[in-house]
């Protein structure tokens, strides 16, 4: 369970030539008790990790799709301690690793300990946690690091090169490279040096390298995973899960399989 659950995932990917696939979905959208089944469809669709968010009221790094989500989930009266509890549930017979995004405000209501050991009770693996800048990261660091759970670090576009630095050398798991300012939201196109940003983060960078924010098609992974190990797919995909259309979601995952491609 927690950071070697993960890598040894990433391994597996890695070593066959394809890339790693991480989706996002909103937990309890669609009610909570969907989640195993959406998880379940997820892995066996051929997901390498998945990333759950917890909803929340004010989250400040989310663009209009997830947002929507949220609130959706808020509807059903979501929380922290259900998902956690509902997790727990599939714990023993779920085999893809999960990693819970979340803001600090949940886990500061739950209280810091307590949550840290209700993941590990939950099978969750690692934790990506928006609004805790490194600076901050003492108040968790320790109650997670004895329970091997990874805290995934996001490094953003604007950040400089010493900071980036930092945050590759301290991040478990994977890096998250963050590819576009702003909040998360399909998009058409990337800047143009994002390929060489890629490729800086790997050079320094020794878990995988995963881009997210705004990769929304099979081309889009295509071109990202040419630079990085993977990719985080968000937005798109709770939309297509809110709208019903799984074969989409299968083929957008489909689409990190190069080992296949190269052999058709
Ligand atoms: O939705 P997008 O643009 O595909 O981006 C991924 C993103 O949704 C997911 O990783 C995420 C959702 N909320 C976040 C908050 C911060 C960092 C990342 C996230």
């Amino acid at each position: 369970m927690g950071k070697q659950k993960m890598a040894d995932a990433f391994q597996k990917v890695l070593a066959n030539g394809d890339k790693a696939f991480v989706p996002y979905i909103m937990a309890g959208d669609g009610g909570l008790e969907n989640l195993e089944d959406q998880l379940k469809f997820l892995e066996d669709s051929g997901s390498t990790v998945v990333e759950l968010g917890i909803p929340f009221s004010d989250p400040v790094a989310d663009g209009p799709t997830i947002q929507a989500a949220g609130l959706r989930a808020l509807e059903h009266g979501i929380s922290l301690r259900q998902v956690l509890e509902k997790l727990k549930e599939s714990s023993q017979t779920r085999t893809i690793p999960i990693v819970l995004m979340t803001y600090i405000n949940p886990i500061y209501a739950l209280g810091i300990k307590d949550f840290a050991r209700s993941c590990h009770e939950s099978g969750v693996d690692g934790l990506i946690i928006p609004d805790l800048p490194l600076e901050e990261e003492s108040i968790i660091a320790d109650d997670l690091k004895e329970y091997d759970i990874a805290l995934i670090r996001l490094a953003a576009l604007t950040s400089p090169k010493e900071r980036l630095v930092e945050i590759a050398k301290r991040t478990e798991g994977f890096l998250y490279a963050v590819t576009v300012t702003g909040t998360t939201g399909a998009r058409s196109s990337f800047k143009e040096n994002l390929a060489e940003h890629l490729q800086e983060l790997q050079k320094i960078c020794e878990v995988p390298v995963l881009a997210g924010f705004g990769v929304s098609t099979p081309e889009h992974v295509e071109e990202l995973t040419k630079s990085c190990d993977g990719v985080v797919v968000g937005s798109r995909i709770v939309e297509l899960l809110h709208q019903g259309d799984r074969q989409t979601i299968r083929e957008l995952i489909q689409s990190a399989k190069l080992s296949e491609k190269a052999n058709s």
